[in-house]
C-alpha cells in the first residue's frame, strides 16, 4: 500500500504547479486576481472554512471533512504567499525541540 504520509508534499506540489501553470481550475482561479484580489478569495474561504470547522465540531458532525477543507485552505493560502513546504515542516520541527 502506498504510504499516505506524502499526500501533503504531493498536494503541495500540485497546487505550486497550478500557480506557476495556470489551468481552468477552483485552486488556479482562486489564486488569480479577477474582480477580487486572489489573495482576498483566499482569505475569505480561511475565514469560512474555520467557522465551518467550529460548528462541526460543536455538532460532532464532519468533523474529519471540515478540518481537510480548512487545512487545504491554509495550504492553498501558504502556496499562494510563496512559501515554501519545507519551511512548514521545518517550523513544526523546531517546536519539537
Ligand atoms: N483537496 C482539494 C480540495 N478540497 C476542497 N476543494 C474545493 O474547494 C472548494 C470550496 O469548498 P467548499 O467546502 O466551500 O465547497 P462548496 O460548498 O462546493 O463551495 P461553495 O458553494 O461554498 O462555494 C470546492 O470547490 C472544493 O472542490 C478542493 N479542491 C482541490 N483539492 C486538491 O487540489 C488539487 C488541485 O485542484 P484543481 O485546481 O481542482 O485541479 C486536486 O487534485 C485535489 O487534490
Amino acid at each position: 500500500m502506498k504510504n499516505k504520509d506524502s499526500i501533503i508534499r504531493e498536494l503541495y506540489q500540485v497546487l505550486e504547479e497550478r500557480r506557476d501553470n495556470p489551468i481552468d481550475s477552483y485552486t488556479s482561479n482562486i489564486m488569480k486576481d479577477s474582480d477580487k484580489k486572489a489573495e482576498d478569495k483566499i482569505l475569505e474561504k480561511v475565514g469560512e472554512e474555520s467557522a465551518e470547522l467550529i460548528i462541526a465540531s460543536k455538532n460532532d458532525e464532519n468533523l474529519v471533512y471540515e478540518a481537510t477543507d480548512l487545512i487545504f485552505h491554509a495550504l492553498l493560502l501558504l502556496v499562494y504567499k510563496g512559501v515554501e513546504i519545507d519551511d512548514i515542516f521545518d517550523e513544526f520541527e523546531r517546536r519539537r525541540g
